[in-house]
C-alpha cells in the first residue's frame, strides 16, 4: 500500500457557500461489468450518498467524500437520509461513525500503524502506507469498535472486508484488512465489566484493545503520553499548527479542556418561537420501542457524550436516553443575559422527538451559543439603537435589521424574535451570497410563518449596495434602506468553525497552517469594512454592527475588533444597562449546560462619537 497520508495532508478547503460539485472530471462511473475486486479498477471520485446500501457504508462514503473535500459530513448524510429514508437508528450509526472516524483521524491512524506493527528490519516501526479509501474503511472500522460496543467484531470486520474489496483495491487490501481487525479483543464489554468489578473503575470503553492470545495478555493499544503539543496532536486528533495555536491563546490546560470538549459531539437544540412551548411528551418506553431498544440509545448516549463520559456513566446515559426534552433555562456563563429569552430553547435527547419535531412548523433545530450571544447583543438594543431617532422623529420608528450573511436563517430568526419583543416595529432583511441557499432561508422563515415579513436578498456582503438591497425587496422597504442604510447590521461572517469543531468533524482538518485562516480574517475584515462604509446607517450615529463567528481564535474573534476600531473608526458599544460592561461576548466549547455548549464570539460595534462631529 503506498501513498503515506496523514489526516489533513490532502484536505484543501471548499470555498464557503459552493457546494460539492458531484462527480469531478476524473469519474469512472462504474458498470455492471466491472469487477468489485479489480485492483486497478477506478474508484469514482465523488461516490453519490444514493450508493450506500447500509448505514455504515454512508458513514464510510461520507468519510471518503470529506476526506477528498467533496462534501461536509453533515451534508453527504442528509442527502443519504432524504434518499434513502433510514431509521432513526440507522441514522444515528451513520452520523456516529462517520463523525469518529473523520475527527479521531490522527488517533485512529496511529492505532492502524501499531496493528500493522509493521518493522522497518533495523527494530524500528515503519509506517504503513494506504491510500486515502483504503484509510478510510480502516478508520470507520475503528470507530465501531471503539464506540459500537454492542456490535460484534466479525460484524465489523466482515462489512470491513466488504468496503476494503469494493473500494480499497480488492482482495490484497480485503485480506489486510481482515488480518490488521482480528487482531483486535472481539468483546471490549466483557473485559470492562471484568475491569469495573476488580477495581471499580472503567478504563476501557473507547480504548482499542489488541488481542494478544491465549495468555490473557490483553491491553488496549497504548497513545503517545504526556502533553507535549506532539503527543496531544495524536492523542486528541488535531493538527499540531491547531494545538499550537490553542496552547498559545489560552495556556496548555484550557488548551486540552478545548480540545476535549471540542472532541464531543454536543446535544442538538430545537427552539420554537412560543415562550414556554412544549415539545411534545414521549415515554421513555416509546423512545426505545422506536429506536430499536437497545441499539438506538446506545448510539445516542455516545453521541450526547466524549468518551471519556461514555465511559463513566453508560448506565446513567441510559437513564438520560430516555428524557426526550430538556428545555434550557440557563446560557453558558459568559453571556449573563439579563433576561428570559423571548422563546423556548431546549436540547433535544430522543431521535423520534427530534423527527416529531423536525416535521412540526413551529419549531427549528439550532444550537445554543448563538441563541445567548445574540440574546445578549441584543437586550436593549432597539433603545439604544434608536436613542436619537425615536425622539427626533415624530413617527414611530422602524428598525432596519440587514442580516448580511443569513443562510440557512438561524441568527436571522432569533434577532428577529428578541426585537420584536421589545416594542419597536422591525424591518429584517436576509441576504446571503449564495443564490442556491436563498431557498433555505425561505424555508426556515416558512416555518416560523415569516415568510411575509422578511425580505430575501442575494448578494456578496463585500460589495453590496444599499441600491441593491433596494432593488431586490419592496418599494417602500427599499426607499427608506437607500436613503439611510441600516440601524443594525448583523454580520455572522464565514469562519475556521474553531468554536464547533464537535459538531463540525472535518473543520479541524482545514486548519492545517495559517494560510486558511489568514484567508478568513480578510474576508471577515472586508465584509466589516463594507459594513460600516456602506451599509450601516449615515444618518443615525446608535447605529450598530453586530460581529459574530463560530470561532475561539484570537484573529478572527478579538484580533479582528481590534483591527475595526483601530483602521474603521468603531468602536465597542457598552451596555449602559449591564454596568456598562463591553458588548463582547466569547463561549468556550464546554463552557455550559452539561459541559455542552458550542464555543463561539459576539460584538457590537459602532461608530465612534469623535467621528460624528
Ligand atoms: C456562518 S454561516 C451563517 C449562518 C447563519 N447566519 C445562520 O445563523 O443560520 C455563513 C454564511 O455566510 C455566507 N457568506 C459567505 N461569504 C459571504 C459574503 N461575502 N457575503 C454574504 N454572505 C456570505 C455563506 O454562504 C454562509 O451561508
Amino acid at each position: 500500500f503506498t501513498g503515506q497520508h496523514h489526516p489533513g495532508n490532502r484536505r484543501g478547503r471548499r470555498p464557503e457557500g459552493k457546494r460539492p460539485s458531484g462527480k469531478q472530471p476524473e469519474d469512472t462511473p462504474r458498470t455492471s461489468t466491472q469487477s468489485s475486486d479489480a485492483s486497478h479498477r477506478t474508484i469514482p471520485r465523488f461516490i453519490p450518498p444514493s450508493r450506500a446500501r447500509s448505514s455504515r457504508e454512508a458513514a464510510y462514503l461520507a468519510v471518503l467524500a470529506a476526506d477528498r473535500d467533496q462534501a461536509f459530513i453533515a451534508d453527504y448524510l442528509a442527502d443519504w437520509s432524504l434518499r434513502k429514508r433510514p431509521s432513526s437508528s440507522e441514522i444515528g450509526l451513520a452520523t456516529l461513525v462517520a463523525n469518529v472516524a473523520c475527527r479521531e483521524a490522527a488517533s485512529l491512524d496511529f492505532a492502524i500503524e501499531a496493528l500493522a506493527g509493521a518493522k522497518d528490519g533495523r527494530g524500528g516501526r515503519r509506517s504503513v502506507k494506504l491510500k486515502g479509501r483504503q484509510r478510510a474503511v480502516l478508520r470507520t472500522a475503528l470507530a465501531q469498535y471503539k464506540y459500537c460496543t454492542r456490535m460484534p467484531l466479525y460484524a465489523i470486520v466482515n462489512h470491513a472486508v466488504e468496503l476494503a474489496k469494493e473500494y480499497g483495491g480488492g482482495i490484497a487490501f480485503a485480506s489486510f484488512t481482515n488480518a490488521l481487525l482480528r487482531k483486535l479483543h472481539p468483546d471490549p464489554t466483557s473485559l470492562d465489566k471484568k475491569a469495573s468489578e476488580a477495581d471499580n473503575t472503567r478504563v476501557h470503553q473507547g480504548e482499542i484493545f489488541v488481542h494478544r492470545g491465549a495468555d490473557g495478555d490483553i491491553r488496549p493499544l497504548p497513545m503517545p503520553e504526556g502533553n507535549s503539543e506532539k503527543a496531544l496532536a495524536t492523542r486528541l486528533s488535531y493538527p499540531p499548527f491547531l494545538v499550537k495555536t490553542l496552547v498559545q491563546e489560552f495556556g496548555k490546560s484550557h488548551a486540552i479542556s478545548i480540545m476535549k470538549a471540542s472532541n464531543t459531539f454536543p446535544p442538538v437544540m430545537a427552539r420554537s418561537r412560543i415562550p414556554e412551548a412544549k415539545a411534545p411528551k414521549l415515554s421513555g418506553e416509546a423512545i426505545e420501542d422506536k429506536e430499536e431498544k437497545g441499539m438506538g440509545t446506545e448510539v445516542h448516549s455516545a453521541l450526547d457524550l466524549s468518551p471519556e463520559m461514555a465511559a463513566s456513566s453508560l448506565s446513567d446515559s441510559l437513564k438520560r436516553g430516555k428524557a426526550s426534552w430538556e428545555t434550557v433555562e440557563s446560557l453558558p456563563m459568559a453571556l449573563h443575559a439579563p433576561s428570559p429569552l423571548p422563546y423556548t430553547l431546549g436540547v433535544v435527547h430522543s431521535d423520534v422527538l427530534l423527527q416529531l419535531l423536525t416535521q412540526n412548523d413551529g419549531w427549528y433545530i439550532t444550537n445554543g451559543t448563538p441563541a445567548g450571544l445574540l440574546a445578549r447583543l441584543a437586550q436593549g438594543a432597539a433603545k439604544r439603537v434608536l436613542a436619537d431617532s425615536a425622539a427626533e422623529a415624530s413617527r414611530d420608528p422602524v428598525l432596519q435589521v440587514l442580516d448580511v450573511c443569513a443562510a440557512p436563517g438561524g441568527k436571522g430568526l432569533a434577532v428577529w424574535d428578541i426585537l420584536q419583543v421589545q416594542g419597536r416595529r422591525v424591518s429584517l432583511v436576509m441576504n446571503d451570497v449564495n443564490e442556491a441557499k436563498k431557498a433555505r432561508i425561505a424555508e426556515n422563515l416558512a416555518r416560523f410563518g415569516l415568510s411575509q415579513e422578511v425580505q430575501l436578498t442575494v448578494g456578496d456582503g463585500a460589495s453590496l449596495s444599499k441600491k441593491d438591497v433596494a432593488n431586490q425587496t419592496d418599494s417602500f422597504v427599499g426607499s427608506v434602506i437607500e436613503q439611510n442604510g441600516f440601524d443594525i447590521v448583523v454580520l455572522d461572517v464565514p469562519c475556521s468553525n474553531a468554536g464547533v469543531l464537535g459538531r463540525r468533524p472535518e473543520a479541524r482538518w482545514r486548519l492545517k497552517d495559517g494560510v486558511f485562516l489568514k484567508e478568513l480574517e480578510t474576508t471577515q475584515f472586508s465584509l466589516l469594512k463594507h459594513a460600516e462604509e456602506e451599509l450601516l446607517s449615515k444618518t443615525n450615529r446608535h447605529a450598530e454592527i453586530w460581529y459574530l463567528t463560530c470561532s475561539v481564535l484570537w484573529g478572527e474573534d478579538e484580533g479582528m475588533i481590534e483591527k475595526a476600531c483601530k483602521e474603521l473608526g468603531l468602536e465597542v458599544v457598552v451596555d449602559a444597562e449591564n454596568e456598562g460592561r463591553p458588548l463582547r461576548m466569547k463561549v468556550l466549547p464546554g463552557e455550559g449546560l452539561k459541559g455542552a455548549f458550542d464555543g463561539g464570539f459576539g460584538c457590537a460595534l459602532r461608530r465612534k462619537a469623535s467621528s460624528h462631529m
